[in-house]
């Protein structure tokens, strides 16, 4: 179990690292997050999946969201998508991901989309790219998803969380769970992050501070 944490610079420079340095395709580590969050999903008791809603935004963290969604789609799971921002200014791998979920025929839903009718939500709408106080549209699905009925799910930081100090930056996602990757992000521990992230699963996906797990 690594019950280390580290800031989010130093979390993008791991990916960075292991992906551009050790040479591990940012795909593959996107598949690996995507089954580790799915993994965690299906084995949290408190979470009800009979109806999902993916919440995507249109970089990595919203391609790991993509990811969760194929893996219910291919399991048999209720599971629909919302995407928030321009898809033609999505990531490379979100693009990749999205082309996935087109195979499966992932319903997608919009912007008016009523949230009560979903058991389960899954925050992907952006994790260690925050880079400002959340607006517009965003701030609209996150203050939605907070006020329905149905239970969230993070990936890697709730989103509108500082990962760094643990502040609301204007709104943010106020998760039962959070699927962390690699590490915890230092802000995530603080006390009064707690409301926002929920009980933290830590997923090891081949990113270490080291070379290996060990070697942290
Ligand atoms: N890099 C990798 O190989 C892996 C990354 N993982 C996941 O990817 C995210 C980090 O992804 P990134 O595309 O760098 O950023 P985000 O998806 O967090 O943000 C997307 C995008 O959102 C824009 N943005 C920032 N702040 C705001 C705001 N306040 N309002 C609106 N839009 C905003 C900005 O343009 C960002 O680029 C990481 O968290 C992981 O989930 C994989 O899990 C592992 C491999
Ligand atoms: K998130």
């Amino acid at each position: 179990m690594m019950t280390q944490s580290i800031t989010v610079e130093e979390s993008r420079e791991l990916d960075d690292k292991t992906i551009n340095k050790i040479g591990i395709p940012s795909l593959v580590l996107m598949e690996r997050a995507g089954l580790k969050i799915y993994e965690d999903m299906i084995n949290n008791k408190d979470l009800n999946l009979d109806n999902v809603l993916i919440l995507a935004g249109t970089g990595n963290n919203g391609g790991d969201g993509l990811v969760v969604a194929r893996l219910l789609e291919t399991h048999g799971y209720n599971v629909s998508i919302l995407t928030v921002g321009n898809p033609d200014h999505a990531s490379h791998d979100h693009k990749a991901q999205a082309h996935i979920c087109d195979y499966y025929q992932i319903k997608k839903v919009f912007m008016n989309e009523k949230f009560d009718k979903y058991t389960t939500l899954v925050d992907a709408l952006f994790g260690s790219g925050l880079s400002r106080n959340v607006g517009g549209d965003f701030a609209t699905i996150i203050d939605k998803a907070n006020a329905s009925a149905a239970k969230i799910h993070a990936i890697d930081i709730p989103s509108g969380l500082n990962g760094d100090t643990g502040e609301v930056m204007g709104t943010a996602i106020k998760a039962a769970s959070t699927s962390t990757i690699a590490y915890p992000k230092v802000g995530m521990l603080k006390d009064e992050a707690k409301p926002y992230t929920g009980k933290i699963y830590v997923d090891d996906i081949g990113i270490y501070r080291g070379n290996s797990f060990e070697n942290e």
